[in-house]
């Protein structure tokens, strides 16, 4: 029986993975997997029990107690819940993306992960973003996108995203941070931010996400980019 399609989009911070991810599996009427919330959440989780976040096993022990939904409130980001609160905002921050990224160099955190990812795999798809979705979670995935950009561009971004928010940043601090957590990324043992042999490499630097989007699509067979009937 031919196995349900994913299609993964991988890249660092700020590429802009998740708009496109969540506006694709949208047009195709798939699932959408956010892994780096699933990170970011037991970041935080760990940091509501006071653990040490360099302690491997109690974070890794954490996650598996950490109970995470996805609810969809109306257009626009689906809300993360956290055992039972609402942490879409907390989040977002940058805070909790380097805390994410602390933890998940731990390979027991990601152990603890790996079921979880792969439940999303439901039909009749599943966009999946993240770091490691088309080398580790679905090395067999049919459709595999790497979505980079400078990092200039991603901090500029990420910076009118929070300004958009009510968040106040400073831009040259929000460079030092996407850097540092793009060398984290890349730069650890276990799997770390790199692009699948078989994935189709993409620069959205200076490219508006409309066309990023019809770029990705333009990955998956004519068939599947109709607009399901149904
Ligand atoms: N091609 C683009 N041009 C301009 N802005 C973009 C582009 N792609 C994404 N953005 C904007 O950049 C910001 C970050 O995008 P997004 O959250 O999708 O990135 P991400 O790769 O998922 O980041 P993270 O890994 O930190 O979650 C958003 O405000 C989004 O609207
Ligand atoms: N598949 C994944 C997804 C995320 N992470 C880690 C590394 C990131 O810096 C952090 C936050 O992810 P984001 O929300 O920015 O996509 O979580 C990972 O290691 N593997």
């Amino acid at each position: 029986m031919p196995r349900i399609p994913v299609l993964t989009i991988d890249g660092p911070s700020g590429s802009g993975k998740g708009t496109v991810s969540r506006a694709v599996a949208e047009r195709l009427g798939w699932h959408y997997l956010d892994s780096g919330a699933l990170y970011r959440a037991v970041g935080l989780a760990a940091a509501w029990e006071g653990i040490d976040l360099s302690d491997a096993g109690a974070v890794a022990q954490c996650a598996a107690r950490t109970e995470i939904r996805f609810e969809t409130q109306g257009a626009g980001e689906p809300h993360v819940i956290v055992n039972g609160k609402d942490a879409t905002r907390q989040l977002r921050m940058e805070t909790a993306g380097a805390a994410a990224s602390a933890i998940a160099a731990h390979p027991p955190v990601r152990a603890a992960l790996v079921d979880l990812q792969h439940r999303f795999r439901r039909a009749p798809g599943l966009v999946a973003d993240g770091r490691d979705m088309g080398t580790v979670i679905f090395p067999d995935a049919p459709y595999k996108v790497f979505l980079t950009a400078s990092a200039e561009e991603r901090a500029k971004r990420r910076h009118k995203q929070l300004k958009e928010k009510g968040v106040s940043v400073n831009l040259d601090s929000l460079l030092h941070e996407i850097a540092a957590r793009d060398e984290r990324d890349a730069g650890r043992a276990v799997a770390p931010l790199k692009p699948a042999e078989d994935a189709v490499l993409l620069d959205s630097t200076g490219t508006p996400i409309t066309e990023v989007i019809e770029r990705v699509l333009s990955v998956l067979p004519e068939k599947l980019r109709q607009p399901r009937q149904d």
